[in-house]
């Protein structure tokens, strides 16, 4: 018996096509589904990111918190308890208190209307003066990677006062691989009831494969400032620029007298000259003290994380100081030797701008004349100096040599 394929009457089509249609409908939805499911993913993670991330600071809210709850809204980890192994043995306790007491912050109080606005009119201008600043590198060598825009600091050049920093700062700027604000941000030791985001935003324009670098060198001596950088970022690479105290004492010094003040370096640095007994009060003299304030930074960081350039090298061979800089910070070796000239006139090295040979040097500021400092005096500071030496010696594993 054949069995003949009846062909469909009217309402088996119509079910047929009834059935297409289930399916690009259930097709349709699951689309739907999916995407909703993948839209909802993403909301969680961004949302469970946040407090890591600067949109913390941003939430009006955040801008009302008192300065310790913004931190613990930023903070990352736990902070590392203070080894007690770590303190200076050298510091007696006068000297431990003194120093800790000579080196408060002489910061603006965030309640001090005054110094509010003046900090608003300083971001304002900033900000316009500092893009000017930062011009796209188009050097052949360096191919830009990922977005142009400003990003929190992974280098600071916490100090020293009058080591060389500019000088270093400068030099680094030349690097394809680096950018770095224009001015001292001040973020951590006098605007920090400004949030992250107004530290960002302090930053120049960078591209993802490159180094943003900031300077302020009182970071240094200021105790919070070690806990606060903590706070922010574990892994920030530290830029130390040091000098011979003694020198450095009296460069500070020269400063001051330009800027108006006329009691002489001898006066201000001795108690007692016949004692040889030195004002440590003076803070030219207490930023000289480098293992204590060292001490501080090493509760919160490695002492691999530090690089300690020696201002005396930096003037002698710029060449090979910023070629242990540049491997330190693992950028290319692309400031060398030939990249400075040594200016007669001014006494210090200058930077190779270009091919056609055009050389910068820093400001009048830098590398000023220094009156001359009375010997005896100079004798009494060196001796009073040469145990906090050692010890910064031994803490850093280097051997400066200041006392020859
Ligand atoms: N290339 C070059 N040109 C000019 N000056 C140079 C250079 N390299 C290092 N130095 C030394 O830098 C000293 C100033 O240090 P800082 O830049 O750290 O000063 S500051 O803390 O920013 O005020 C400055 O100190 P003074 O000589 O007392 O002015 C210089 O000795």
């Amino acid at each position: 018996m054949t069995v003949d394929k009846i062909p469909p009457g009217p309402g088996q089509a119509c079910c047929s096509l009834s059935k297409k249609r289930v399916g690009i409908l259930v097709a349709v939805c699951c689309v739907a589904i999916l995407s909703t499911y993948m839209y909802s993913l993403n909301c969680c993670k961004s949302r469970t990111e946040a407090p890591l991330k600067l949109k913390t600071s941003n939430s009006p809210s955040f801008h009302k918190m008192p300065i310790f709850a913004k931190i613990k809204a930023n903070t990352r980890m736990p902070e590392p308890s203070v080894n007690a192994t770590q303190s200076v043995g050298i510091a007696a306790v006068k000297q431990t208190v003194f120093v800790h007491q000579l080196l408060q912050p002489q910061n603006p109080s965030p309640t001090n209307q005054d110094d509010l606005s003046s900090l608003s009119s300083w971001s304002s201008v900033y900000d316009e003066a500092d893009d000017d600043l930062d011009l796209v590198p188009e050097r052949a060598a360096f191919k830009p990677q990922g977005k142009w825009k400003r990003r929190l600091p992974k280098v600071i050049i916490i100090g020293i006062k009058k080591g060389g920093t500019q000088a270093l700062l400068n030099f680094l700027k030349a690097h394809p691989e680096v950018t770095a604000s224009g001015k001292e941000v001040h973020f951590f030791d006098r605007f920090y009831e400004r949030d992250l985001e107004w530290y960002r935003r302090a930053m120049p324009y960078s591209y993802e494969n490159q180094l943003t670098v900031e300077k302020t060198p009182s970071y240094f001596v200021t105790p919070q400032v070690p806990k606060l950088i903590y706070r922010m970022s574990q892994d920030v690479k530290f830029l130390l620029v040091v000098r011979e105290p003694v020198a450095r004492a009296i460069s500070d010094h020269a400063q001051s007298l330009e800027k108006g003040k006329t009691t002489p370096f001898e006066e201000k640095a001795m108690l007692d000259p016949r004692k040889c007994s030195v004002d440590e009060s003076w803070s030219a003299i207490g930023i000289g003290l480098y293992s204590l304030h060292l001490t501080r930074w090493l509760k919160y960081f490695p002492l691999d994380q530090f690089l300690f350039v020696s201002g005396k090298n930096l003037v002698a061979n710029p060449g090979a100081e910023m070629g242990k800089v540049q491997d330190f910070l693992h950028i290319s070796r692309t400031l060398t030797e030939k990249s400075f000239v040594f200016n007669e006139t001014k006494g210090f090295p200058c930077l190779r701008t270009d091919e056609n040979g055009e050389v910068r040097c820093l400001g009048k500021t830098k590398g000023r004349p220094h009156n001359p400092v009375d010997p005896r005096v100079r004798a009494c500071l060196a001796e009073f100096y040469r145990p906090y030496n050692e010890q910064f010696y031994n803490m850093t594993g280097i051997n400066f040599h200041w006392e020859e």
